[in-house]
């Protein structure tokens, strides 16, 4: 019997609308998606732990990864490089289970390029205005961290209309419940069952 792939999910959005607090809170209640663990050459946030948060590497060890085409995508953001690791993503969609990047728009555009089947889910906030009090409160980037990435803000959101849904994020449980419902949904549509549905009314028809 041929196994069934995994689905890639994809969530992107702007910084600071509240991607990672989504993602961590959906994974509380979904264990069934696998989170892919993204390569970065920043420099981790207290708190943060290499191979948990990110993959922490140089960027001459980022480089290499990247020639040795090591990566599905990669990005350079707010002068770092992010990128996703392609044997993980690869490997585990293989086993047939589900796959969620969290990612920023020009790296899900490029994921778009190569699993055009993916599930792409753009997250915006209730405002600007919100926007940057998140990322402000947030109090892990400097003033003109913060700036450039607000401006990077404007042109992500313009990107929206490449995605197959939006999300706000106004409250994080209502967030939650609605990435919840989309991957829900596109797996049930999907699955096994769903193609045999369409087959036996198919069938029917005839
Ligand atoms: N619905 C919400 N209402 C109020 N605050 C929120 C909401 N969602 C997230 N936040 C807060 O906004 C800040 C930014 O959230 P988070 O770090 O998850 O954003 P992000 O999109 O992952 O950012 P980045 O792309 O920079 O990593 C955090 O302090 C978080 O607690
Ligand atoms: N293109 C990619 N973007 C990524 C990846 N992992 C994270 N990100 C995004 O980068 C920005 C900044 O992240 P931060 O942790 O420094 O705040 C944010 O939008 C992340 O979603 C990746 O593998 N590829």
């Amino acid at each position: 019997m041929i196994k069934e792939k995994g689905i890639l999910f994809v969530l992107s959005g702007p910084s600071g609308v509240g991607k990672g607090t989504v993602r961590k809170a959906l994974f509380e209640q979904d264990t069934a998606l696998r989170y892919s663990i993204s390569m970065t050459t920043r420099n981790p946030r207290e708190g943060e732990t290499d191979g948990i948060d990110y993959f922490f590497k140089t960027r001459d060890e980022f480089e290499k990864l990247v020639s040795e085409g090591e990566l599905i995508e990669y990005a350079e953001y707010a002068n770092n490089y992010y990128g996703t690791p392609k044997t993980y993503v690869q490997q585990t969609l293989d086993e047939g289970k589900d796959v969620f990047l969290e990612i920023e728009v020009n790296g899900a555009l490029q994921v778009r390029e190569n699993f055009p089947e993916g599930v792409f889910v753009f997250l915006i906030p209730p405002s600007l205005e919100e926007l940057k009090d998140r990322i402000v409160n947030r109090g892990t980037e400097t003033e003109d961290k913060i700036k450039a990435r607000l401006e990077a803000a404007r042109d992500e959101i313009d990107m929206m209309d490449k995605y197959d849904y939006v999300v706000v994020n106004d409250n994080i449980e209502h967030a939650v419940k609605k990435v919840q419902s989309i991957v829900v949904s596109e797996h049930c549509k999907r699955t096994r069952v769903a193609k045999q549905y369409k087959q036996a009314l198919e069938d029917d028809e005839k």
